[in-house]
């Protein structure tokens, strides 16, 4: 039976602002979102049965309906019901390096590769579009994760618009691995508490947050577009921002250390990504980005804090065979 292998990167935000409420319960946000090399393997195979099968190599991920390539098997069955009457049922083997739940779209970008293995499999000619939209019908951070690089995200995250490379940038990534934050609930949260500053340029009041953290105030994003745009990499490091920090670092002081222990040794600019909890750092070159893992590893001496050093990516759901 025929199959496909593909990589499925992972994401950070440059750049997360809560613009307001939306009538379906979501946020509108303005985000610049950036593929990186940590990528997850997927395989898509046809088998026999008409069942849909997960396996994955990480024991905290599902392999049930939850499992987001699970429910991108079943969007494509429901939509191509010929080719799921014709070519039977699909196997879905994932090989995890992304950490879970960790803020990076691991799920997002596993169901991307589904929808781009499907495409594949089943020969059936689906345009970028196409495919987009039958993404953002899975999650906000779906549509991103299939096109990948460095995109300008807006609406609930699904409208995206492309944005130059920058691929020779390096990061360091932290999470405490037994650490997950909710996403419906960082959202929430924030709108329980911040609602009332949407709009204002001039930033929130951040005084709720510890004040030994040198938070950003927040910019427009049209300055990190330009900052992008010139490749002025200090200057991205200097305009990262998330308006999700403010109800996650007070409640989970983790994180708030991890992103301490960066901000003291160095890094370019520092920030967690997404809903949390993981923290990454840019740094200008690999040397400075392994220099710096050292840095934090020995100032949070803690075996339970996973660290990465990897790089920005240029691309979203590549086919490898
Ligand atoms: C935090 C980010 O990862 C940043 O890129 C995304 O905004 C979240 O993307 P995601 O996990 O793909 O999000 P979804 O699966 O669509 O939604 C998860 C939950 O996050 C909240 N959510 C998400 C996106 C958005 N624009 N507004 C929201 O309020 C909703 O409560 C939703 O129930
Ligand atoms: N393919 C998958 N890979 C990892 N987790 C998955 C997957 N499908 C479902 N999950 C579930 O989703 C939860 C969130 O995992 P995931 O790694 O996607 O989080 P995340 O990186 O925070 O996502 P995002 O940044 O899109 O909010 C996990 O706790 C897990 O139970």
């Amino acid at each position: 039976m025929r199959s496909y292998s593909l990589i499925a990167p992972a994401k950070i935000n440059l750049y997360l602002e809560i613009l307001g409420d939306r009538a379906d319960g979501y946020h509108e946000l303005a985000m610049i979102l950036q593929s990186i090399e940590l990528a997850d393997q997927v395989s898509v195979r046809a088998i026999g049965t008409q069942t849909i099968q997960v396996h994955c190599d990480h024991p905290q991920v599902p392999l049930d309906k939850t499992n987001l390539a699970y429910r991108a098997v079943e969007l494509m069955s429901q939509q191509f019901p010929d080719c799921w009457a014709q070519f039977g049922g699909v196997e879905v083997t994932i090989n995890k390096n992304i950490p879970v739940a960790a803020g990076l779209a691991g799920g997002s970008t596993n169901a991307a590769a589904v929808l781009v293995g499907l495409n594949m499999l089943w020969q059936l000619g689906l345009t970028q579009p196409e495919l987009q939209e039958l993404a953002a019908k899975l999650g906000s951070d779906v549509p991103f994760c299939l096109a990948g690089g460095t995109a300008i995200a807006t609406g609930r995250g699904e409208e995206l618009d492309p944005l130059p490379n920058l691929d020779s940038f390096y990061l360091v990534l932290a999470k405490h691995q037994n650490l997950a934050v909710s996403t419906a609930w960082a959202y929430q949260t924030y709108r329980s508490q911040f609602s009332h500053t949407y709009g204002r340029s001039e930033g929130v009041d951040k005084s709720i947050i510890t004040e030994t953290i040198n938070l950003p105030t927040r910019v427009h994003s049209g300055s990190m577009v330009q900052a992008i745009s010139n490749k002025n990499f200090a200057k991205i490091g200097q305009l990262l921002y998330n308006d999700l920090e403010q109800v996650v670092l007070p409640n989970y002081p983790q994180v708030l250390q991890l992103r301490q222990a960066f901000e003291n040794n160095g890094a370019l600019g520092t920030m967690m990504s997404g809903s949390g909890p993981t923290v990454f750092a840019l740094c200008q070159s690999q040397e400075q980005a392994q220099a710096l893992l050292q840095h934090a590893q020995s100032e949070i001496p803690d075996p339970n804090i996973g660290f990465w050093v990897t790089k920005f990516a240029s691309h979203g759901i590549q086919i490898v065979s």
